[in-house]
């Protein structure tokens, strides 16, 4: 294996800062393919003739990944954020746990194939609430408590946790602490590889459920050494552009010693209604402002979330470049 294992890596080199890809669901959309569908970005993966050399849509998914490395990424996602076992069993016609892990595991070793074995692969996991589209809401009803979290990740978890491909485990855009709490209460038998947990937060710089980052860390800090020894960052991400820095220097403050990773959407919001997105009105800052600000707030692992591009993951990296010197 070309790379160090991410833990050594980060551990070896106490200034090195990751560069991440960018928002893999929008880039395949604006490369022409049609995402808007209850599993989302996963949708191109389904039908089998994606799995044929000629396929059009296979190749537009390896450019995606080759035009992420050209602008410096070092880290890059699986395009599985909205695949957990219910999203691809109540919508398409893989109905059995052996057919979905099957498909889960062509994806990651695909994926693999596309980036080469010197870049670190992440496992995406979208939250709970992906699957209803409500990340950006937190509403997850009267009982969040009483949803059975670990039941609706268990057949993602178990393909990625044995997967030799996957360095990393996302689990992305989370806008409720009762999921936020039942991940953590996982230990390292139930998620027994690095993972990281992306934090929903609103222009508020609340929690999507309006839970408190406070809140968030003390929960955190009661866990004292019983936390699962895989949890590798905390971070926000498909948060606005604008006020993402303020939110992870926040963060940074009620946990200093924890390693944070921070990747915005374009500041764009989202419709989940009609799956679009509306105007960014005041796109006020720059990636080299923003990336310097995550930097001092302790982020080591940066990158785009939905609507960023190539283009964007270049500004990322000369920033990286200019601020980690
Ligand atoms: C991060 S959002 C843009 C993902 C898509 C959303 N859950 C939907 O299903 O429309
Ligand atoms: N990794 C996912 C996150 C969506 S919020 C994507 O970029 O498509
Ligand atoms: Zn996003």
């Amino acid at each position: 294996m070309a790379r160090l294992p991410l833990k050594q890596l980060l551990q070896e080199n106490p200034k090195k800062v990751l560069v991440l890809d960018g928002g893999q669901g929008t880039e395949l959309e604006r490369r022409g393919i049609e995402v808007a569908n209850p599993i989302w970005s996963t949708i191109p993966f389904i039908d089998e003739s994606f799995w044929s050399e000629s396929s059009v849509e296979r190749k537009i998914v390896k450019e995606m990944y080759s035009d992420f490395i050209k602008a410096g990424a070092e880290a890059l996602m699986t395009v599985t954020y909205q695949a957990s076992f219910k999203s691809v069993s109540d919508n398409t016609s893989i109905k059995t746990l052996s057919g979905y892990d099957s498909l889960l595991t062509r994806i990651v070793d695909f994926s693999r194939g596309c980036i080469g074995e010197d870049k670190y692969l992440i496992g995406s996991i979208g939250s709970w609430g992906a699957h209803i589209c409500r990340e950006f809401t937190g509403d997850y009803g009267p009982n969040p408590e009483t949803i059975d979290y670990y039941e609706y990740f268990k057949p993602q978890l178990e393909n990625f946790n044995k997967s030799s491909q996957i360095d990393l485990i996302a689990f992305e855009t989370v806008p409720n602490i009762h999921e936020v709490k039942a991940i953590l209460s996982w230990d390292n038998t139930v998620l027994s590889k690095p993972f990281y947990i992306g934090l929903s937060v609103g222009d508020n710089g609340l929690l999507r459920d309006g839970t408190t980052m406070a809140e968030i860390a003390e929960f955190i800090k009661s866990l004292g050494n019983k936390i699962n020894p895989n949890f590798t960052f905390l971070g926000i991400n498909c948060v606005s552009f604008n006020t993402s820095s303020n939110v992870l220097a926040s963060i940074h403050e009620l946990l200093p010693d924890m390693p944070l990773l921070v990747y915005p959407n374009s500041g764009e919001v989202y419709d989940s209604e009609h799956k679009i997105w509306l105007p960014n009105g005041d796109k006020s800052n720059t990636w080299d402002l923003v990336v310097k600000r995550y930097i001092e707030a302790g982020a080591r692992l940066i990158g785009g979330c939905c609507r960023t591009t190539p283009q964007d993951i270049t500004e990322v990296s000369e920033a990286v470049k200019k601020y980690t010197k």
